[in-house]
């Protein structure tokens, strides 16, 4: 076998974010000698960490290692000692730029549920049995980047806040063409979610998705509005393949996903653009209440550099190995305390790390 060489941009950011890195590439290390792949891995500042040793949430230097890489592994940033800073400086500022800096518009967010885990679930066995769905966001658009936003103070001296939510039909058309695409792979039915009752950004999103519809004549499109679904992801989550939206309801909406899986610490993520590196996260935060106490549930980030080995190198087997370990080493029983429940034997971060790293073998 020829070795692949990838080098890998590696962001654990803060709170638990370098916990689970840390577990995450001892594990794509074994996996790299088992299937001959070279991983280069180059560390670099963002979020809080960074603020706190440059000034500045996602320094030039860490974008510019990005753009040079093949993939970003990035862990989360944030945390309540930098909550107090203008919006413009805070750590949540660097994801924000990441994404418009590499132009990884949209972002796939699949939430599975794992036959082991439906007891884990707060929800009925019959609601979740069986729950595999990916939610599309948009990314790089909406309300994140709309202009005008700031905090503003009027002629009487009263502040007021404002963000835009505004998309390019070329912004609705492209992402809605990935979602497209993913569900004629899958199970061929997309749902569109928007708010087209009220906002005239929703209106137009809907006429452009709407468009795209004689270019895939074999997938169904349905529509929701978003207070909907949020409703019937919980009420029948069966019903949903593949769902599309923008980037504030995608957003919402995928941390609601998560939990039909279990626990939010098993939902991973890739951020793609057309072109160029993507970005490889758990949809989770920092845990900043569980941080420091190796607790905190890795199979996010594991299964997120599953996704960063099946769409952003193109190393399928090794993606489907390591996906595999994953329902494996649930299937032997090793809980973190998120998705632990009776009988099952419980693990930290690190001893979750090393079942998965096992189960390669
Ligand atoms: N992509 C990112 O970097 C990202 C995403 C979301 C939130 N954040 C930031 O993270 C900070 C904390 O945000 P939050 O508390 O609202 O959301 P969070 O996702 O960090 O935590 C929410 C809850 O889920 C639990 N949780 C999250 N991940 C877990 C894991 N892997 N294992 C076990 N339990 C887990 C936490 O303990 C907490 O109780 C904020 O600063 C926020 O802005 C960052
Ligand atoms: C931290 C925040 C900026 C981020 C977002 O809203 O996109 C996070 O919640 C996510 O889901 O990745
Ligand atoms: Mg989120």
């Amino acid at each position: 076998m020829t070795e692949r060489c990838y080098k890998i941009a590696v962001l654990p950011g803060d709170g638990i974010g370098s916990e689970i890195m840390a577990v995450t590439l001892d594990i794509l290390q074994k996996l790299g000698q088992i299937y001959a792949i070279n991983f280069t891995f180059s560390e670099a500042l963002i979020g809080g960490v960074a603020i706190d040793q440059t000034g500045h949430p996602l320094p030039p230097a860490t974008l510019e290692l990005c753009r040079a890489s093949d993939g970003i592994l990035l862990g989360a940033v944030g945390g309540p000692q930098w909550d107090d800073l203008p919006s413009h400086l805070r750590p949540e500022q660097a994801l924000l730029g990441l994404r418009s800096g590499l132009n990884l518009f949209a972002n796939l967010r699949p939430a599975k549920v794992f036959p082991e885990l439906v007891q884990a679930s707060t929800l009925k066995p019959e609601v979740i049995a069986g729950v595999d769905l990916l939610v599309v966001r948009e990314l790089t658009g909406g309300i994140y980047f709309g202009q005008p936003k700031g905090i503003f103070t009027s002629e009487t001296g009263e502040q007021r806040g404002v963000n835009t939510m505004a998309y390019r039909a070329s912004e609705i058309d492209r992402i809605g063409r990935v979602a497209f695409e993913a569900a004629q792979k899958r199970n061929k039915k997309l749902c569109s979610v928007d708010k087209a009752n009220v906002l005239e950004v929703s209106q137009l999103w809907r006429q452009c998705i709407n468009a795209l519809v004689p270019e895939y004549p074999e997938v169904t499109l349905t529509h929701l509005y978003v207070d909907n679904a949020a409703m019937q992801l919980i009420r029948w989550p069966q019903q949903f393949d593949v769902m599309v939206t923008g980037n504030l309801f995608g957003d919402i909406l995928s941390d609601e996903a998560a939990m039909l899986t279990g626990s939010i610490g098993m939902l991973p993520s890739a951020s793609l653009g057309a072109t160029g590196p993507g970005v490889f996260e758990p949809v989770h935060g920092t845990a900043p209440d569980i941080a420091g106490q190796d607790v905190a549930n890795p199979l996010a980030q594991i299964l997120s550099a599953a996704m960063l080995l099946r769409y952003g190198l193109s190393e399928a087997q090794a993606a489907d190995a390591l996906e595999t370990a994953v329902a494996q080493v649930l299937r032997r029983g090793y809980r973190t305390g998120d998705i632990y429940t009776e009988g099952t034997q419980r693990v930290g971060c690190r001893g979750m790390g090393a079942q998965v790293a096992a189960a390669l073998a």
